[in-house]
């Protein structure tokens, strides 16, 4: 039976790692860790890992598979269970085709927020996209729109870049086939999200080539650690929108009861178990909601 030590340790990021199998294939892991206010708490939400790589799986098979107005999308997605993937991790592990990752975060918003919302305040624009006056918080944007970044080293934000910084940064063929991937998996994900009766505000995606130099999608996919997702009742613009996942953490955090000041630097407390099994429940419910899968999957 392989063992997680069978394998070279790539990467880690907040709360996932990437681990060397062969030369041509990855093991992506997504751990229990989840982040909040720019810290990664101390203590892990049960079964988060296993939750968002399963959403990772459906949309893979959704967007990988034809659909009426849009072709197939490549990715690197190679097998979710394999017995290649260690028992410690199977759930929560993908093995993945290797790429040349392009150093972009490929952003779609359909919505104001965040980033997006400080950028338009102080420019009108976002990424250097002008947009209509008397846009507020969670406004609807006209259209969505591509908003690329450039990766922070961790713990810094991305930085918001314009189409053209792309262009000069990987070539303005591949900036536009970027910007045409990211709307067009936006379109088929925020619709599909819709019919589900959730918001998909915005989502960030990452790409990489091919050995044969094609555009692949990689890393995870419209996961609520990637995107934000609001639910559709209770939408109303004007203010930050309750996040599917994350609001009963956030809320905690900046109650007294937490004693915590999110603007003292200071490192987050250890959730109380009711906010750890509240966020471990909305998880499963973004699954079973937006997949209409029963929750665990069948093995
Ligand atoms: C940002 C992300 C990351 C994930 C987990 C932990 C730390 C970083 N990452 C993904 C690759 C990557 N490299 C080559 N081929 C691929 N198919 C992928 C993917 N996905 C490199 N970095």
């Amino acid at each position: 039976m392989v063992s997680l030590s069978s394998y070279r340790h790539l990467a880690s990021g907040k709360v996932r790692d990437l681990y060397e199998v062969d030369d041509e294939t990855l093991l992506l892991v997504a751990s229990d860790r989840i982040s909040a206010f720019d810290h990664v708490l101390s203590t892990p939400i049960p079964d988060k890992g296993r939750v968002l790589t399963a959403m990772s799986v459906f949309w893979f098979e959704l967007l990988g598979g034809a659909d009426v107005a849009s072709p197939p999308v490549a990715h690197h997605l190679v097998a979710a269970r394999d017995e290649r993937i260690p028992e410690e991790v199977r759930g929560r592990a993908l093995l993945v085709r290797r790429l040349e990752m392009i150093p972009v975060e490929c952003v779609a918003r359909g919505y104001l927020a965040g980033s997006g919302t400080t950028d338009y305040r102080r420019d009108g624009a976002v990424c250097g996209v002008p947009l209509p006056d008397g846009l507020t918080e969670a406004s609807m944007l006209p259209s969505p729109i591509f908003t690329p970044a450039t990766k922070a080293a961790q713990g810094e934000h991305d930085e918001n870049v314009s189409f053209e910084v792309v262009a000069e940064t990987v070539g303005r063929e591949l900036a536009g086939a970027l910007r045409d991937q990211t709307l067009a998996i936006y379109a088929r994900g925020s619709a599909y999200a819709a019919s589900r009766g959730l918001i998909l505000a915005d989502t960030k995606l990452e790409f990489g080539l091919s050995p044969e130099g094609a555009l692949v999608l990689g890393d995870e996919v419209l996961t609520p650690d990637s995107s934000r997702f609001w639910p559709a009742e209770g939408y109303a613009p004007g203010s930050v929108q309750p996040s599917f996942d994350k609001q009963y953490v956030r809320e905690w955090l900046t109650s007294p009861a937490s004693g915590w000041d999110r603007h003292s630097g200071e490192a987050p407390p250890p959730l109380p178990d009711d906010v750890i099994m509240a966020t471990r429940e909305r998880y499963i419910e973004a699954y079973t909601r937006l997949t209409g899968r029963e929750w665990p999957p069948a093995v």
